[in-house]
């Protein structure tokens, strides 16, 4: 696997060694060792999560906060997405920016999102399948958002507003200011 730096901290992509032959392919979705060598990383994921959305359907951008905050490695199984991760960590320079990338399931790219974070992703095929794994458990309490056309956040999701399909409850998140004064 190769690991690539983002233009924020901590957070990066990975890209697997996808072995082809007749058969098909094979590749390592995760090593333990070889993430933390290469990452400086140490992950201890200890909950995975897959979701199946339709072309359109926008997830996030969602975190959880507190103790239950949590760190992601995230990839596409099948389709497409753009994947979209918001830095919110206070005293971090790049506090308010946001890296995002095409993952697929020809590539297979990874990317490790730190706790502290933003996320969410745009589905740009039907039928795609989204994995995850989280260092942290799932807690409804703890779960925080933001909404995904906060313009002060300006992300480019390349896509029409109107086509979008969102859950109710990303409808109603907050802009980041209204979160911070929350
Ligand atoms: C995230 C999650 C949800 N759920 C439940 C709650 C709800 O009934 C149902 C669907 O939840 P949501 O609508 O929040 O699912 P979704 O919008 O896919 O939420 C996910 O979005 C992406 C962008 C992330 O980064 C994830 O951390 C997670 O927040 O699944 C769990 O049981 N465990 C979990 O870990």
């Amino acid at each position: 696997m190769t690991v690539e730096e983002t233009n924020l901290k901590d957070c990066f992509v990975i890209i697997p060694n996808v072995i082809k032959d007749n058969r098909g392919y094979f590749f390592e979705s995760f090593n333990k060792a070889q993430f933390e060598t290469k990452t400086g990383i140490v992950a201890n994921f200890i909950q995975d999560n897959q979701s199946q959305s339709s072309k359109g359907v926008l997830r996030g951008l969602h975190f959880q906060v507190g103790t239950f905050s949590q760190a992601k490695l995230v990839r596409v199984i099948q389709g497409k997405v753009l994947d979209v991760c918001v830095d919110l960590r206070k005293k971090s320079p790049t506090f308010g920016k946001h890296f995002s990338l095409i993952l697929d399931a020809v590539e297979h790219k990874q990317l490790y999102i730190p706790k502290g974070f933003a996320h969410g992703f745009l589905v740009l095929e039907n039928d795609t399948i989204f994995s995850y794994k989280c260092d942290n458990y799932y807690n409804k309490h703890s779960e925080r958002g933001i909404i995904y056309n906060d313009k002060a956040l300006d992300i480019d999701w390349g896509f029409p507003e109107e086509d979008l399909i969102l859950s109710e409850k990303d409808k109603r998140l907050p802009t980041l200011r209204a979160y911070l004064n929350e």
